[in-house]
């Protein structure tokens, strides 16, 4: 027989998604590190065409594509993305907005009643628009207090910087943000 406390207990479990967008890997990084807090299913956002190599070349693609608000089609498909009830969502500033794979994945699929929490990583300029435009297109979901760190200078040739005492300081900083949005108690499901 089951007792209160433990209905109390199963009541606070929740089915948890982490889904990134990541180039030079450092946004990989920090969903690894909340993935190994909260447990959960883990997948990284794939593009049916992948962007160019050369930075300038997708920073010019980018920009004709927020330009346009031109989608790019994704070759990850989230299988049961319904059976979700909290999605970290995480992505690099670019351009100083939501990357559009990752405007793609909120146009195409409903997130009704369920709880977004974004992380971002930047070279140092912060978040942009970005966390705003989470909300914008995801407007019957509950869009917790986001987690921001400064990642790689891509436009200065550095590109993976969360190892060492970077990925510490990262550590650190994400249990600390997890427990502020009370994340760091719940029981993930899968
Ligand atoms: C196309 C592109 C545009 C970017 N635009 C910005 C920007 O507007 N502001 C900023 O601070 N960093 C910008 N960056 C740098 C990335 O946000 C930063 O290097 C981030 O840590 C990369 O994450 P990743 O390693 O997960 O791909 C840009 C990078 C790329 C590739």
């Amino acid at each position: 027989q089951e007792s209160m406390s433990e209905k109390k207990e199963i009541s606070k479990d929740k089915n948890v998604l982490i889904v990134y967008l990541s180039r030079t890997k450092n946004t990989k990084t920090v969903a690894e590190i909340i993935h190994q807090n909260v447990g959960g299913t883990l997948v990284e956002l794939e593009l049916q065409n992948p962007y160019p190599e050369n930075y300038k070349s997708i920073v010019d693609q980018v920009a004709k594509e927020n330009e346009a608000n031109f989608l790019p089609p994704l070759k990850t498909k989230i299988e049961d993305i319904e059976k979700y009830d909290v999605i970290f969502l995480g992505f690099p500033t670019w351009g100083m907005q939501l990357p559009p794979p990752i405007k793609s994945f909120l146009s195409q699929n409903d997130f009704k009643g369920k709880t977004i929490i974004p992380f971002n990583t930047n070279a140092g300029y912060g978040i942009g628009s970005s966390f705003e435009t989470v909300k914008k297109l995801a407007p019957n979901s509950k869009v917790l207090e986001g987690f921001t760190i400064r990642g790689g200078i891509e436009r200065d040739g550095i590109l993976f910087v969360m190892e060492g005492k970077k990925k510490v300081e990262a550590e650190k900083k994400v249990k600390e943000w997890m427990t502020k949005i009370g994340m760091s108690k719940i029981k993930p499901l899968n």
